[in-house]
């Protein structure tokens, strides 16, 4: 397996647990089993609360980021970088919300799958209204759904132009989206689509979520269990605390910006409510290695918003996570 395929493959690490958590009752989407349909193996519950959490913030961020642009009377664009099995746009849909305009980009082995699925799916295929399949399967063209072929490392020279000429707007409020997925790449790449989010886009969102800590003994382990599997996480030595996070939104352009690991997320954003919802699920007794864990784990958003833009930059971050 080369490198490629190895990164590839992490597609499927969070595709399992994602079904699995969603099989428990941790998250409610009935689209996962349509990108996966069976269990290839057993999930511990100290990863279905990792996918929880991790969704469940994500989505919060992207429900207030279209909120933002709502309130503002803008259509709100999506760009999920490297979005795997990313159901959200389909979620949105089933909720009835407008996703505005929704893209993914991936490889084109995943989404070749995907596009596949989504097509023929019985439950998926209604929701992408009158849609196109191109590049020998690899991409669906819907009127609010871009589910695109490509290699993120072209992102500035290829991959965005394209999108302009699609009809990405630059204008209109984005929000770019790398849930697993800049931690990857070299960071000169990554650096490069944050600042071309960044230079190119007049009302920019960013968020990413992704692993930190990369010198402390889990730290040590969790990289060498993953180069044990040819997978290298070059981004986390770029940047590797929450400040540093922070930090490369700032210098690339971005005017406002905030980090907070998943153990934060999962103490002070998800409610007692949930908590107690969750506990009656299965038992969890892996309380100190989920500390430890979600540590190693954060989520950063960032926005940058001027004056003229017609969007608040204080709403723009204030708020984006819900007792914030
Ligand atoms: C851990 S998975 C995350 C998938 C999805 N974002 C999620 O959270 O479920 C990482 C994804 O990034 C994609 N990816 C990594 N490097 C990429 C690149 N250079 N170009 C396109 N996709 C890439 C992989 O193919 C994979 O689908």
């Amino acid at each position: 397996m080369d490198r490629d395929d190895a990164v590839r493959s992490t597609n499927d690490d969070a595709l399992v647990c994602k079904l699995s958590a969603a099989t428990t009752g941790y998250l409610a989407d009935p689209f996962v089993s349509v990108l996966l349909k069976r269990l290839p193996h057993r999930v511990a519950p100290i990863m279905h609360r990792g996918t929880y959490v991790r969704t469940a913030a994500l989505d919060a961020l992207v429900a207030r980021f279209m909120g933002v642009a709502a309130a503002a009377g803008r259509r709100s664009q999506v760009v999920s970088l490297g979005a795997g099995s990313d159901t959200r746009f389909l979620l949105l849909k089933e909720g009835r919300r407008n996703p505005g305009l929704y893209v993914e980009i991936d490889f084109p082995q995943i989404t070749s799958k995907k596009a596949m699925a989504l097509a023929r799916g019985r439950t998926t295929k209604p929701l992408l209204g009158d849609f196109q399949v191109g590049a020998g399967g690899a991409e669906i063209i819907a009127q609010d759904y871009w589910l695109l072929a490509g290699d993120l490392r072209n992102f500035a020279s290829e991959i965005l132009p394209r999108l302009v000429r699609m009809g990405l707007q630059p204008s209109e409020p984005t929000l770019f989206l790398s849930e697993c997925v800049m931690i990857y790449l070299d960071p000169t790449v990554s650096d490069a689509i944050v600042a071309a989010a960044a230079s190119e886009f007049s009302a920019p969102f960013f968020v990413t979520y992704e692993q930190i800590l990369p010198d402390d003994a889990f730290g040590r382990v969790m990289i060498s269990n993953l180069k044990a599997r040819n997978i290298e996480l070059p981004g986390i030595f770029a940047h590797p605390t929450l400040h540093s996070q922070v930090e490369r939104y700032m210098s690339a352009g971005f005017t406002v910006a905030r980090a907070i690991d998943i153990n934060e997320v999962w103490d002070k954003h998800i409610s007692l409510e949930e908590k107690a919802r969750l506990a009656r699920l299965e038992i969890f007794d892996e309380v100190e290695e989920w500390v430890l864990l979600s540590r190693h784990y954060c989520i950063s958003w960032t926005a940058k918003v001027s004056d003229g833009s017609g969007l608040s930059q204080e709403l723009a971050l204030r708020g984006w996570l819900s007792s914030d």
